[in-house]
């Protein structure tokens, strides 16, 4: 097993710009998916520190230091934390992989993206300063009006675990830059380096109380935070049935609510693709990353069947050749599941898939060199039908189902053959196909000959059950902005509808 040297920090809540103790002072223990071991404990919030922290953000917002900042007063915040995460980088991708199994290569490119998440949206928060203010031109004698936007308020941002630090990054970052204050519930299972960025907040002098991190169970800790009457949205990414409850939580006071859920994404591979290699080294991507812990994996591989023996063998050899290790190990690119409740999952949705009469082509068992931790092959299944729950399902673990199809109209059906639409792939040379199939895929994201890049500059989120609303680009920045129209009456005359008793 690689070594590492990097300490656990202990921490306690951040609540109001300081640690403090939870009012009932439990610890959740937290355990690395590697070795199985307990490596430390985090906090666990109850209701009692969720109304401390949301008063705490109540403040922030009432006092000059948060509450009227200018965007580009916010944004040099937004750029210290960036230099921060960038100068902690290398600490900050250990203690990543050590909480959540990612390997250490992906932990590292989370943490540029993480810095360079900040550093887009301190653009933004200054950008923000000229549109503040938007006169609207009536053309009226009568009537001056004008557009406010401004910070929306006190803002839940409640995350999950396969990108622990950059998925909070993609909520906190807009929400600072808008000038909300923020109360942040990362998930119980991987929550280490979010507390840390509280620690970074702390350190640039983040006025207190625009950023509050509780860490915590989801029913405990976040739940209070979604029926909580001074909280005025809920930003959320995590499963279905979570972003249901936090709906119906949030509809009984009329909270706006983004919801950034799973997905079943399909990958439909053309037979005119000028090299297979290339083609199957995205299908992997798509799907192995992040030991396929990703909302948009391209889990349904989608093939043209002229092809689909070729592209079969190529991608047995391709996945044969994955380094599956301990997360920290050079080279490794495939590290374990999060969690032993999440590994269960994954082995279950495999067998299931085999009960129901599918062929695991390669994979599906625990790698036999790993006597310890939460691993699991990456995992090739075919003779897959529509029907059989390893299509439908987001499994949220290494395993790529197959079909294959004849005519361009077969493959669209089956690719938006899924209750999700967060993001879809084509690979194919011809322009024009890749162009009606932008048009036809049921997604908010779409993919042309690649699979998972993502930039920060661009709206991100889905349709269908993977959600509404969208993270990142300016989109990400607008949702936490209330649009106040301004208008009044310039004129001296009187209104005239009533009839003066004077006269
Ligand atoms: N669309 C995206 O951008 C995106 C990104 C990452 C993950 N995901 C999805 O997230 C899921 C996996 O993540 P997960 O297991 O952490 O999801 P999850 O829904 O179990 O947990 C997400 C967060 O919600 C909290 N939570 C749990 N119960 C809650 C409740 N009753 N009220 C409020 N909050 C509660 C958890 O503590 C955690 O912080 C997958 O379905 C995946 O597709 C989506
Ligand atoms: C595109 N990334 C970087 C893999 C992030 C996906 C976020 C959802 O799981
Ligand atoms: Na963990």
């Amino acid at each position: 097993m690689a070594m590492s040297n990097v300490g656990i920090p202990s921490r306690q809540l951040y609540i109001d710009g300081e640690w403090r103790e939870p009012v009932k002072k439990n610890r959740i223990p937290i355990i690395n998916p590697s070795t199985e071991e307990i490596i430390g404990d985090i906090p666990a919030a109850t209701s009692e520190d969720v109304d401390i922290a949301v008063e705490a953000a109540r403040k922030a917002l009432a006092r000059d230091d948060w509450g009227s900042t200018t965007g580009a007063q916010r944004a040099k915040y937004l750029r210290a934390i960036a230099a921060k995460v960038l100068e902690r980088k290398s600490e900050l991708a250990t203690l990543e992989s050590l909480d959540s199994g990612k390997t250490s290569f992906e932990s590292a490119a989370d943490m540029d993206d993480v810095a360079a998440c900040f550093e887009y949206y301190a653009d933004l928060a200054e950008a923000l300063d000229s549109k503040r203010k938007t006169p609207v031109n009536l053309h009226l004698d009568s009537f001056k009006t004008y557009v406010l936007r401004e910070p929306l308020g006190v803002v839940g941002l409640i995350t999950p675990w396969n990108y622990p630090l950059l998925m909070a990054t993609w909520k906190v970052a807009p929400a600072l830059a808008a000038g909300c204050a923020a109360i942040l519930k990362p998930s119980e299972l991987a929550s280490i380096t979010c507390l840390e960025l509280g620690e970074i907040c702390r350190e640039v002098g983040l006025p207190p109380g625009a950023l509050n991190i509780l860490t915590g169970w989801g029913p405990v800790a976040a739940a209070p935070l979604s029926s909580h009457p001074h909280v005025d949205k809920i930003s959320f990414t995590g499963s279905v049935p979570t972003g249901t409850k936090i709906m119906t939580a949030a509809a009984q006071l009329v909270k706006p609510v983004t919801l950034e859920l799973g997905g079943k994404s399909p990958i439909v591979v053309f037979d005119d693709i000028d090299n297979l290699d290339i083609a199957v080294e995205w299908a992997l991507f798509g799907c192995f990353s992040n030991a396929g812990q990703v909302c948009s994996a391209t889990s349904r591989l989608i093939i043209q069947e002229s092809i689909a023996s070729e592209f079969l063998d190529r991608l047995l050899l391709w996945t044969k050749n994955i380094k599956i290790s301990d997360p920290l190990e050079e080279d490794c690119k495939l590290g374990p599941i999060v969690s032993s409740g999440q590994y269960e999952k994954v082995l279950k949705f495999i067998s299931n898939a085999k009960n129901e009469g599918a062929t695991i082509l390669y994979g599906g068992e625990r790698p036999e060199h790993l006597k310890k931790g939460y691993y699991v092959q990456p995992t090739i299944i075919t003779d897959v039908n529509t029907s059989m729950e390893i299509w439908k399902e987001e499994v949220f673990g290494p395993v790529l189902c197959v079909k294959t199809f004849k005519t361009e109209e077969e493959a669209i059906e089956l690719a938006n053959d899924t209750k999700y639409g967060l993001a879809s792939a084509i690979m194919s040379k011809d322009v024009e196909r890749c162009e009606r199939f932008t048009k036809a895929f049921h997604s908010g994201i779409i993919w042309i000959n690649c699979s998972q890049p993502t930039f920060h500059q661009l709206p991100w989120g889905g349709k269908k059950r993977s959600g509404f609303g969208r993270d990142l680009g300016e989109w990400g920045l607008e949702k936490y902005l209330n649009i106040k129209q301004v208008t009044e009456y310039t004129s001296d005359d009187a209104w005239a509808f009533y009839k003066s008793p004077s006269n």
